[in-house]
């Protein structure tokens, strides 16, 4: 499974959050490619099947939640000496001037998440080119996988239903990623950390307990405890609805950039500075949600005010008259990455 996801000679980036999932990974990549020096050895091509012959580095990024991340960032640098893996940490504050206390802050707890979440899709990506990676791999296993079919069932995403169970991306904008734990219980996972007494840290993001993700996960642990196979029949199911790029439009993302970060994204205006838009202008739904509804109410709002405002007052550097357009254009919140 993992040799298929990987060449030898590939740089691989270890999304590390501290977890059991990430510190499971960590300890089986690196397990993996274990070099064995001794070759003339009686059970040298019994040994020889771990040197998988890949540049590991551990990825983590601080999201700035106080009490949490803080501590399992903790976990992640004693594994990086216990493995022996060059670590890369980036946060939220420093790419994007606002940490996840302060998010919260502004937007209260609910669709924190969502914050939270199309943020550190970025900085992972962007920690992954600062480290010259070709891939990513995250942690997460069957039981995460079903609960994202579950939610885009619910929400009715046919986009995200028919991508969310690829074990490795398929966008040719972005580094690829996958996920070798795709088939792997998550109860399996907390065994081989117990029995193998791994450092990982266990508690849940103080943030979450309000996330629709939740609900899903109770809903599932439900089904399971009717039928045992229901995680994996839910990934079949997601996979019987996984499309290609060729065969469905709405898989297929046009390479370019964002207009205001220069990061990788398929829209003008990637959805992390659409959040950021939002936060920066104390209007924090922006955002979220039907994204196109909202800028168009919002634009529309701007346009009749312009309109009873006296024209004569009107400068073209008057935030007054800006309007969404003009975000394409504008550097102000620009992080170098
Ligand atoms: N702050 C982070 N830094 C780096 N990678 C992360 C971070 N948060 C999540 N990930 C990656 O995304 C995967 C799934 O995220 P999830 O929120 O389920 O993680 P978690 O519950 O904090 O920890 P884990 O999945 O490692 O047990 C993780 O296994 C990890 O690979």
């Amino acid at each position: 499974m993992f040799l298929k996801l990987n060449e030898i000679g590939d740089k691989i980036a270890i999304a590390a959050s501290g977890g059991k999932d990430s510190t499971v990974l960590a300890h089986i990549m690196k397990l993996l490619n274990e070099r064995y020096l001794n070759r003339k050895i009686f059970f040298h091509w019994l040994l020889q099947r771990y040197d998988y012959g890949l540049d590991l580095f551990l990825l983590s990024i601080d999201e700035g939640i106080s009490g949490y991340r803080d501590d399992s960032l903790e976990t992640v640098k004693r594994n990086q000496l216990e493995y022996q893996l060059p670590l890369k940490i980036l946060s939220y504050k420093d790419l994007y001037d606002w940490s996840m206390d302060d998010i919260v802050k502004e937007i209260g707890r609910k669709n924190n998440c969502t914050f939270c979440g199309v943020f550190r899709r970025q900085a992972l990506d962007r920690g992954a080119v600062m480290l010259g990676v070709d891939q990513i791999v995250t942690g997460h296993n069957a039981d995460d996988i079903a609960e994202t079919v579950l939610m885009n069932i619910l929400r009715g995403d046919i986009a995200r239903l028919q991508r969310c169970t690829f074990i490795k991306t398929k966008s040719e904008e972005t580094i690829p990623r996958s996920k070798p734990f795709k088939y792997t219980y998550e109860k399996e996972i907390v065994m081989y950390a117990y029995f193998k007494k791994l450092d990982y840290f266990s508690t849940e993001c103080i943030y979450s307990p309000n996330a629709y993700r939740g609900h899903a996960r109770v809903f599932l642990k439900d089904l399971e405890a009717i039928r045992p196979s229901t995680i994996l029949d839910i990934i079949h199911s997601g996979e019987a609805f996984e499309t290609s790029a060729e065969s469905n439009p709405t898989n297929v993302t046009v390479p370019g950039v964002c207009n205001r970060c220069g990061y990788m994204s398929s829209r003008d205006l990637c959805k992390a500075c659409l959040l950021l838009e939002g936060l920066n202008r104390g209007l924090p739904k922006l955002g979220i949600g039907n994204t196109e509804k909202l800028r168009k109410k919002h634009l529309d709002e701007k346009e009749k005010s312009i309109g009873e405002y006296s024209s004569s007052k009107r400068t073209p550097g008057n935030p007054f008259i800006q309007n969404f357009n003009d975000l394409k254009l504008g550097s102000d919140l620009k992080k170098p990455l």
